[in-house]
């Protein structure tokens, strides 16, 4: 079924600035919605960002939200990947990874970084994906297995370093898609993106498993938000009805706060 991922161990660490006035708003109002009406005046906005394995959905969900709300959404800049003033650094990468892994990771931190800075137009955004997913998974995997030099990581881990510190990349909530490797072959396969027709199972798996360690596990690398868990291995009619289910709890990521 559903299900959040335990976010008790990093409680303390409060998301949102007005969230250090939470108990002191709490005693001091009678309603939420005071409390509600004190984060809609407040400076920071809401980012969600969708994670999940190449094709497990996320495209499809952000077009689903994006015709049913009035929130912002931002798709992931794979058009910027394939094509960076005539060169199309997703298809070198997939044609030789220890060659252009560099060059794709460090273009994707920038593209990454100037979604995440982008002056927001609704109170709401919702991201596919995040800089975070491209360093902790992508990076990760590259680097795990023998395709990326030790010097090429710990480069971007510098500036990813520097980036977290120094810029607001923060996220409020991640929905996960989970879904088995063996769904997103499938769905690899119809969708049929020229550079990915080399994808192996393998890939795939690799991928699955850095995704389960950072968002499920939590041993990977510290996860910048709570974690809302939703099973996609289901058609498109479930899908559907499980993005209902948990419409509020997506849009409205403090009352997950609250309830925890
Ligand atoms: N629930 C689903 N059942 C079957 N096919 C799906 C489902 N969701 C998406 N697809 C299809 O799978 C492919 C990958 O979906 P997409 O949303 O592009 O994934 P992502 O953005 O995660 O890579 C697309 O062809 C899409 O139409
Ligand atoms: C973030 C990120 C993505 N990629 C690759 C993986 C896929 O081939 C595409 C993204 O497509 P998806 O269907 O939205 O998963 O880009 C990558 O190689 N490195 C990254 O950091």
């Amino acid at each position: 079924g559903l299900g959040f991922c335990s976010w008790k161990r990093q409680r303390k660490q409060l998301l949102h600035p007005l969230m250090a006035n939470r108990s002191l708003c709490m005693a001091g109002c009678s309603q939420d919605a005071s409390y509600k009406r004190l984060i809609n005046e407040g400076e920071k906005k809401t980012v969600i960002c969708i994670e999940g394995n190449i094709a497990s959905g996320k495209t499809t969900c952000l077009d689903y939200f994006a015709k049913t709300t009035s929130i912002e959404v931002l798709t992931e800049p794979v058009p910027k990947w394939r094509n960076v003033r005539g060169h199309n650094l997703l298809g070198l990468m997939y044609q030789d990874s220890s060659r252009w892994g560099i060059t794709l990771q460090t273009y994707i931190q920038l593209t990454m970084l100037d979604q995440h800075t982008r002056p927001m137009i609704s109170p709401l955004r919702m991201m596919e994906r995040s800089i975070h997913s491209a360093k902790h998974i992508f990076v990760e995997n590259l680097y795990r297995s023998g395709r990326m030099p030790e010097v090429d990581y710990v480069v971007l881990t510098e500036w990813f370093e520097w980036i977290t510190k120094n810029t607001d990349v923060s996220v409020d909530l991640i929905v996960y898609l989970q879904t088995s490797p063996e769904t997103c072959y499938e769905r690899l396969k119809n969708r049929c993106r020229e550079e990915e027709k080399i994808i192996a199972m393998e890939y795939l798996e690799a991928i699955h498993q850095l995704y389960e360690e950072w968002l499920i596990k939590q041993t990977l690398f510290k996860v910048p938000s709570p974690v809302l868990v939703i099973p996609a291995d289901n058609d498109m009619q479930k899908m559907i009805e499980k993005y209902e289910e948990n419409r509020d709890r997506i849009l409205t990521p403090y009352n997950i706060q609250h309830c925890l």
